[in-house]
């Protein structure tokens, strides 16, 4: 088999595989009833999610940052608040607008139910609580929530994360070692005169290079390390527990990897060569994520200017 189809296919393979998100559910119950939140938290437990409950709804905001839920289960009626108001809270912040919201609910009224849908939430689950229903309703939910999250963050091409995402995935990586310090490295990569491989052999070939990056980059690294595609041919990387030796050890890994692929096109074959730039925290300990990414970015250039096809850390 051609070495191009090769890379083609583990791309798409692990593209495909990479769908499933085997992490644990993570559900907040909100209610007031202990014995019932007690009961629903023991159900949605062995069936294997993690669960966190809150009995006191005037800590909603700090509570969800902190658990990150990716469901909600709340009583429509609570000590001094409804239900659908907290929905109706939950709708109107960015971050959790989309958070699926199921009631716990005796209510038999529909014109209630109805407005209590409206003002947010998606279901209402009857009390007494039916086991499977709410494992499956659960379930249910939050899976559409992971694919929607998957296309909203993913990039089609290299299954790694977009732009912002990344970016993002920087910043809260930064935020965590102001809490709890931590060393960590950042990488910007870039393929060599990848212009050339356009305009020689055209972008569906230039895709397939760039997917080829994505397939590599995930094959060389841990999956606690965030690896995105900033942009065009450009790749960033976040490697938490990895000083900037390691890091520049592992990238010219990957580095030495790809330079050895032989991509084929109109029956020529041809190869490529990456460059990079490493930072870390511990260097620069003043830096924000910003600062830290410019370096990486610096480093990169210096890499480029150097020859290309190498791995440059940044200088003090
Ligand atoms: N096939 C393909 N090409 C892309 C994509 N995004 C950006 N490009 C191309 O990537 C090329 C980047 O070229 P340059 O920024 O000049 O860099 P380079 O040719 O790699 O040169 P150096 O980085 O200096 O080694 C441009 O031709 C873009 O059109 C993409 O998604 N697919």
């Amino acid at each position: 088999m051609k070495p191009l189809d090769m890379i083609k296919l583990a791309s798409k393979t692990t593209l495909i595989l990479g769908c499933e998100n085997t992490q644990p559910e993570r559900v907040m119950i909100i209610e007031d009833d202990k014995a019932l939140a007690a009961h629903c938290q023991t159900v949605l437990e062995t069936a294997g999610m993690k669960v966190a409950t809150l009995d006191k709804p005037e800590h909603l905001f700090e509570s969800i940052s902190e658990f990150n839920p990716e469901l909600v289960l709340m009583d429509l009626c609570l000590p001094n608040v409804t239900g659908a108001e907290l929905a109706a809270l939950l709708t109107q912040t960015e971050r959790w607008a989309q958070l699926p919201v199921i009631y716990l609910s005796g209510e038999s009224s529909s014109a209630l139910r109805n407005q209590a849908l409206l003002r947010g939430g998606d279901a209402f689950l009857e009390k007494p609580v039916d086991k499977k229903l709410l494992v499956s309703l659960c379930q249910a939910r939050i899976r559409r929530l992971r694919e929607l999250d998957r296309t909203r963050n993913l990039d089609s091409l290299t299954g790694l994360l977009k732009h912002g995402s990344i970016k993002e995935a920087l910043q809260m990586q930064w935020q965590l070692t102001q809490r709890r310090p931590q060393i960590f490295s950042v990488v910007m990569l870039d393929i060599d005169h990848f212009k050339a491989v356009n305009d020689t052999y055209g972008h569906a070939v230039g895709d397939l290079v760039i997917a080829a990056v994505g397939t590599l980059l995930r094959q060389h690294f841990r999956t606690t390390d965030t690896l995105g595609r900033y942009g065009g041919e450009e790749f960033t990387l976040v490697l938490p527990d990895c000083d900037v030796s390691q890091a520049e050890q592992q990238v010219n890994r990957l580095r030495e990897d790809f330079g050895a692929i032989k991509f084929r096109a109109d029956s020529k074959a041809f190869s490529c060569t990456i460059s990079a730039g490493v930072a870390d925290n511990k260097q620069f300990l003043t830096d924000s994520a910003d600062e830290l990414l410019n370096r990486a970015d610096k480093a990169l250039y210096d890499a480029k200017d150097g020859g290309r096809n190498r791995v440059v850390s940044a200088k003090l």
